[in-house]
């Protein structure tokens, strides 16, 4: 078994406990009456690449990275150093986030946030937007076809935008076909936990012009932000680097300063 099948079997066992507490209709009832969500491509699509913050304690491959008593003052620090948006890891087993987390750093920003966790039901799906989620990871390597077709049309019918993960060329061909508009290359690849950061160049040239690019992991500073811009990226999502800084605010701050100055008015891309 991969690392990834262990966290996603973790991650279905721990869904199931909590569906038998509260049931779907529960959910769905929930969700009816809140707010809609907030539009994370636009927020992704400012000129110049941005910055997605991410929430994380620890990982598989580092174990603990930092002590986050608080995870909205971690986010209110992110938002206030220019992110564009923050990530909340809510994976438990693994990673030590909670969805209470996300319902927290939700509360405290105004920038979109994405509930980053082993998505592969409807019902984390329905959770996920009920905790306060802008934005949801589905991971196609987690994903059989029929399932990524299914949840990426059931986020867009709550107000989701799915941030789809691929790690090859064959993930990022099902995903676009599968009707993915926001793609994140992950340099990591989950089965065996390594980084490879020239991923996220080599699939670049195959995304469309019109789908949002984001790199992800790894990012150890300023120049492979720079570096990922240069070969088009729209974002990059940073967690331990942000995390194990002294200041989140100045360390989101530096990422962005380090940009060149935008050339080109800002692309539209539906939702
Ligand atoms: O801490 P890093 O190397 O900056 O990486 C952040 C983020 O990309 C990483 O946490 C991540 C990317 N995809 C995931 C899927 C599940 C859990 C975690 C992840």
């Amino acid at each position: 078994m991969s690392v990834l099948d262990e966290i996603v079997a973790g991650a279905r066992a721990d869904m199931r406990r909590r569906e038998r507490e509260t049931g779907l209709e529960v959910l769905i009832h929930r969700v009816r009456s809140m707010p809609p969500t907030r539009d994370a491509v636009a927020a992704l699509l400012r000129p110049g690449v941005q910055v997605i913050a991410e929430v994380k304690r620890r990982s598989p491959s580092k174990g603990a990275l930092a002590d986050v008593p608080d995870p909205a003052d971690l986010a209110a620090a992110y938002e206030s150093g220019g992110a564009a948006a923050v990530s909340v890891l809510t994976e438990g087993r693994r990673f030590g986030g909670t969805q209470a987390d996300l319902r927290a750093v939700r509360d405290r920003v105004g920038v979109p946030v994405l509930c980053k966790d082993f998505l592969v039901t409807p019902y984390q799906l329905w959770e996920a937007r009920t905790c306060g989620a802008d934005l949801a990871l589905l991971i196609v390597a987690a994903l059989s076809r029929g399932e990524l077709v299914d949840l990426i049309g059931l986020a867009g019918r709550i107000g989701l935008t799915p941030l789809v993960e691929v790690h090859d060329r064959r993930e990022l061909d099902l995903a676009l076909s599968a009707g993915a508009r926001v793609i994140g290359v992950n340099a990591r690849d989950l089965r065996t936990l390594r980084i490879d950061r020239s991923v996220f160049e080599r699939l670049a040239p195959h995304i469309p012009d019109d789908v949002v690019k984001v790199a992800e992991s790894g990012v150890r500073g300023p120049d492979d932000v720079l570096g990922h811009a240069a070969h088009g990226a729209d974002a990059v999502l940073v967690g331990e680097h942000l995390v194990t800084h002294g200041s989140p605010a100045d360390a989101v701050a530096s990422l962005l300063a380090a940009r060149p100055a935008p050339l080109s008015v800002p692309r539209r891309v539906s939702r």
